[in-house]
């Protein structure tokens, strides 16, 4: 099962391995906000992170992922358009080769440059692994990044890079506190959807929020160290030894509503 993101084995080709990838709740989707409803009904998120869950950051060949301790209730999701406490498993991001795309979810056709993804999963089930496979059994919140201010604390993640620059690499990375990574205004879409990798699971509620984060122009540009969407590109899709391959384009294009609706927690 290598699935990538190249032509051979990108999501184009995901199907013959993962034919749920034609299912009726795919993920990401283009959110179109005029045709999405405005729901009283759903609360605020309640987002709690504790800084001491953080254990580690690694390359998995995919994109990187910050992993977070989830035996205890420590760093939770609760409320938004969920019922019950999800637990933070990992956060990882979507980029792109060019500041024209990266993210998945679009807006009215909008990409944006990169797409942080914080994935947590239903303390009904005693695992992430059991919680993927059930259709309440994750719940991802994604936050858009656009070229805007400098942002410090993402500079902590990128920092690490040279660690592990290579598929396989992790690095120890404690005492980061996700909650700095965002929007000030936590309004939000939400829908049913998928994980947007492979195993492409639909066990996903989707709450992407509708203010970007910022990763500042100079932070793009080769200004010494502040390189920030540069230093997303200087990581690798390949293994030490392997042909370098760089880690771009890790994302899925938006798929089929299929009679989906998206709601709103903002007027
Ligand atoms: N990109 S995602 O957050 O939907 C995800 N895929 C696999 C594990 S978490
Ligand atoms: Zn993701």
């Amino acid at each position: 099962h290598a699935w990538g993101y190249a032509a051979n084995n990108g999501p184009d080709k995901w199907a013959d391995n993962f034919p749920i990838a034609n299912g009726p709740r795919q993920s990401p989707i283009d959110i179109a906000p005029d045709a999405s409803s405005y729901d009283a009904a759903l609360k605020p998120l309640r987002l709690k992170y504790d800084p001491s869950t953080c254990l580690e950051i690694l390359n998995n060949g995919h994109s990187f992922q910050v992993t977070f301790a989830d035996d205890t209730d420590s760093s939770t999701l609760k409320d938004g358009p969920v019922s019950g406490i999800y637990r933070l498993k990992q956060f990882h991001f979507h980029w792109g080769a060019s500041d024209d795309k990266g993210s998945e979810h679009t807006v009215n056709g909008t990409k944006y440059p990169a797409e942080l993804h914080l994935v947590h999963w239903n303390t009904k089930y005693a695992s992430f692994g059991e919680a993927a496979s059930k259709p309440d059994g994750l719940a991802v919140v994604g936050v858009f990044l656009e070229i805007g201010g400098a942002n410090a604390s993402l500079q902590e993640v990128l920092n690490t890079f040279s660690a592990i620059k290579a598929k396989g690499k992790q690095t120890s990375f404690a005492d980061f506190d996700p909650s700095t990574l965002l929007p000030a205004c936590l309004d939000y879409w939400t829908y049913d959807g998928s994980l947007t990798t492979p195993p492409l699971l639909e066990s996903v509620t989707w709450i992407v929020c509708k203010e970007p984060i910022s990763v500042s122009r100079e932070q793009i540009q080769i200004h010494g160290s502040l390189v920030q969407m540069k230093k997303f590109r200087e990581l690798l899709f390949s293994a030490e030894g392997e042909a370098e391959c760089c880690m771009v384009d890790n994302y899925r294009p938006p798929q089929p509503l299929k009679g989906r609706s998206v709601r709103a927690s903002f007027k």
